[in-house]
């Protein structure tokens, strides 16, 4: 029997997609196990204010439009149809409902890593899910129940600390970070008009 394909999950807000965002992913796809990573976005991250978000419908577009040269990496809407907050572990139920063939597990940085004891039922996720954690300037530690986990897999992806939040704010603030943002995305808001 053929193995089944491995799918990274690599959950977020995308508000809006930058390339750190895009370099793990292909990171990711590129040097480690995984077949396929599906970049699925967050309608309401249950720990973040819903008020500074632009509509779910943009950002996916600008997901979409952020990997069409990336075969091998996908945008998701899955949760667009869920509760919110949306709560990863009820995502996943969904997730292996709809693909019984496919292998998943979840991409995440060190700094989720930090904070995923407060995951909604992250016990189970760690026990049915490997989870590839990249490294991330943050604050905080990592638990020692995180420690050494068989299921925990650090990946050295490089560092690139920008944000979202950064990227929000400087737009609104007059500056070019057209680099910073895949060029399709950066047309994208800038005729848009976003974050201004
Ligand atoms: N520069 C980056 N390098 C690597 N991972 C990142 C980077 N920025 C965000 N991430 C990770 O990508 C996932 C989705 O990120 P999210 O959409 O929350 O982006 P963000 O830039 O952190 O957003 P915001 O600044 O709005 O909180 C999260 O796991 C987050 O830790
Ligand atoms: O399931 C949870 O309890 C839960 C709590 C916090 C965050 N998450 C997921 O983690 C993703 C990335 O988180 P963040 O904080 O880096 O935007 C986010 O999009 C959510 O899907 C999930």
């Amino acid at each position: 029997m053929a193995s089944k394909k491995r799918i990274g999950l690599y959950f977020g807000t995308f508000n809006p997609i930058h390339i750190g965002h895009l370099t793990i992913a292909n990171y990711m796809v590129e040097f480690s196990d995984l077949d396929e990573v599906w970049m699925v976005v967050t309608p309401h991250n249950p720990h973040k204010k819903k008020s500074t978000l632009l509509d779910d419908h943009h950002r996916l577009a600008m997901v979409r439009i952020a990997l069409e040269d990336y075969p091998k990496l996908k945008a998701s809407n899955i949760e667009f149809g869920l509760e919110q907050p949306n709560y990863t572990v009820n995502t996943l139920i969904l997730l292996e409902e709809k693909h019984p063939d496919f292998d998943f597990c979840l991409i995440m940085g060190e700094d989720n890593l930090k904070s995923f004891h407060k995951w909604k039922n992250y016990e189970v996720i760690l026990e049915r899910y490997s989870l590839y954690v990249y490294p991330r300037v943050s604050q905080g530690t990592i638990e020692t129940q995180f420690n050494n986990h068989p299921h925990i897999h650090k990946v050295n992806a490089p560092i690139m600390e920008l944000s979202s939040t950064f990227i929000r704010k400087s737009i609104q603030e007059g500056k070019n970070i057209r680099p910073m943002l895949p060029e399709t995305v950066w047309k994208y808001i800038d005729e848009m008009n976003f974050y201004k």
